[in-house]
């Protein structure tokens, strides 16, 4: 059971989050407290939207929480504990949506054994649907996962990972709603450039990518299945998936994924353990 929540960092991941767990009345707003490192103007926008509490105070936000959600960016992190630490208590519950920074290296910074999860949303978190991944810090215990999971289910799915799996799963599903934005964006042009109406392109486009994750979902089908069901022999969209192939389609994906990794294992890189 969870009484109250502080975030540290107020910006768009943290309201995503908060969003979901006031909408799914995981806990009244009211104990949810927010903060940032100094824009007033923003916390008020906060309050006002979700009915939250937030203050500058860091001691006032983070006294009494049973779980205090770390969201800000990486290179934020340090300035961002050294705030706070002198008020988390090792009863508390230290929850990290950074990209790349190690759990061993939040616990060093927080000089504690407080419990700390390490976790991968993304941003359909504002609307319900994250896919997000969760692991667990050296002093963070099966209980802990499970009060991490549970609260993020207010966000979407949860799935319970290794923590050195994570930088491939945040170049698959942290960073992945991007490439579906930018296949829909390349769809949406190239049919505006064959001349459709750029509202209709739209319209259409949309419903498309909708439809075929529904599908995915619903059928339970493999992708492969339901693609080939669509390819009729020497159709249409056998040209088309020609095409991507011509393109290199997989490769690009490959490399997509890979680098999106490679990318956060170096942000990763530049908070190191001392010892
Ligand atoms: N945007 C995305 O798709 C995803 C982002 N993330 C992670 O979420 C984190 C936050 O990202 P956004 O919300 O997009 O960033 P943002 O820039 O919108 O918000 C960052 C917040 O941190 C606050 N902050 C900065 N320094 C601080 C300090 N010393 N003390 C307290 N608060 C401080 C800022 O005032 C701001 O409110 C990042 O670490 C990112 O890696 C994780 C998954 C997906
Ligand atoms: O681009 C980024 O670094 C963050 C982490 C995952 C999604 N956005």
């Amino acid at each position: 059971m969870v009484n109250k929540i502080a975030f540290i960092g107020a910006g768009s991941m943290a309201e995503a989050i908060l969003a979901g767990i006031v909408a799914k009345e995981v806990l009244p707003a009211k104990q949810i407290s927010v903060t940032n490192r100094q824009n007033q103007d923003r916390l008020n926008v906060l309050v006002n939207q979700y009915g939250v509490f937030a203050s500058t105070n860091k001691e006032e936000v983070v006294s009494g929480a049973d779980v205090v959600i770390l969201s800000m960016k990486p290179k934020d992190v340090e300035a961002a504990i050294a705030t706070v630490k002198p008020y988390i208590k090792e009863d508390q519950l230290v929850i990290s949506v950074l990209a790349g920074v190690s759990t061993d290296f939040l616990s060093e910074q927080l000089s504690s054994s407080v419990p700390v999860i390490r976790t991968m949303p993304n941003t359909s978190a504002t609307i319900g649907q994250s896919a997000t991944a969760i692991a667990a810090g050296k002093f963070a215990t099966d209980d802990h996962v499970a009060k991490a999971a549970e609260l993020l289910t207010a966000i979407g799915t949860t799935t319970v990972v290794e923590e050195k799996d994570l930088h491939t799963i945040t170049g698959l599903s942290g960073s992945g709603p991007a490439y579906f934005y930018y296949m829909v964006e390349a769809m949406e042009t190239a049919a505006v450039n064959a001349g459709i109406d750029e509202k209709i392109a739209k319209e259409l486009a949309l419903q498309t990518i909708s439809g075929a994750a529904q599908m995915l979902k619903q059928t339970g089908e493999n992708p492969s299945e339901l693609r080939k069901k669509i390819t009729s022999p020497g159709g249409t969209t056998q040209a088309a998936i020609e095409t991507l192939d011509q393109f290199k389609f997989q490769e690009a994906i490959e490399a997509c994924i890979t680098n999106a990794a490679k990318r956060s294992e170096e942000m990763g890189a530049a908070f190191k353990i001392s010892k």
